[in-house]
């Protein structure tokens, strides 16, 4: 088995890094890391490349994500069920309209269904037993109250990364088994640094990341 781990920056998953290192792993089996940069298109370019030439049995994204969903922690692990496009649209005299209502896109066009990137976690060899939740990818990191809530009206999202769409999109497109593992390193809120905890996200992610490899690739 092919099993190919994209994460934004080498930080996030330095851990898992370090275990792939020293792991003694089937000899069918071979795990490769992407670093594809942070923001939709880093990860569009790098995984593009990537695809062009090797086809992964199974693909995870691995990263740290804001959440608009109090009712978690900091530091839960979940894995995302479908992602939209939070800010690629038109500003139409003061209202926000994503391409779908401006008739760019049709709602179902491959590899949308209605108008989500959705994973139905099909073709996976192990799924984990974490909260599934909706994400929405933006540009730019949300950090008002107007945005927030237009985010939250038009999408209803649990989690917002900069990279998760892209990342669902290539799959989708290429057929190829995924599953994208979020770890909230903060609320989507009025900015505050001070309120993140990056080192607590990083750590329970990769620990969910080599668990999840673990069980895929020794088949339990
Ligand atoms: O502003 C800073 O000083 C700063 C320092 C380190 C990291 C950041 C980020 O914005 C990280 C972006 C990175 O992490 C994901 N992420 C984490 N939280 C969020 C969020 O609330 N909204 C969107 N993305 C988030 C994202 O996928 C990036 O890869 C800032």
């Amino acid at each position: 088995m092919n099993l190919l781990v994209v994460a934004a920056t080498a930080l996030e998953i330095k851990p898992f890094s370090e275990y792939l290192s020293q792991a003694s792993l089937p000899q069918t089996c071979q795990v490769e890391v992407l670093i594809g940069g942070i923001g939709l298109t880093h990860t569009a370019w790098h995984l593009g490349k990537y695809l062009a030439t090797k086809r992964p049995d199974v693909a995870i994204q691995a990263g740290i994500a804001g959440s608009f969903n109090h009712s978690w922690p900091l530091g839960q692990v979940v894995m995302i069920g479908k992602e939209q496009f939070g800010d690629l649209g038109v500003d139409d005299a003061g209202t926000f309209k994503d391409l779908f209502e401006i008739g760019l896109w049709n709602s179902g066009q491959t590899p949308f269904a209605d108008t989500s990137l959705v994973n139905t976690f099909a073709g996976l060899p192990f799924t984990p037993d974490l909260p599934v939740g909706s994400s929405v990818s933006i540009n730019t990191v949300t950090g008002s109250l107007p945005s927030i809530e237009r985010l939250q009206q038009k999408y209803t999202p649990d989690i917002e990364s900069m990279e998760g769409a892209a990342f669902h999109f290539a799959c989708l497109q290429e057929n190829i088994p995924f599953l994208q593992l979020r770890c909230i390193s903060n609320y989507v809120e009025v900015r505050d640094k001070s309120k993140w905890n990056i080192p607590l996200a990083v750590k329970n992610l990769n620990q969910a990341l080599v668990e999840t490899v673990e069980s895929m690739v020794h088949g339990r």
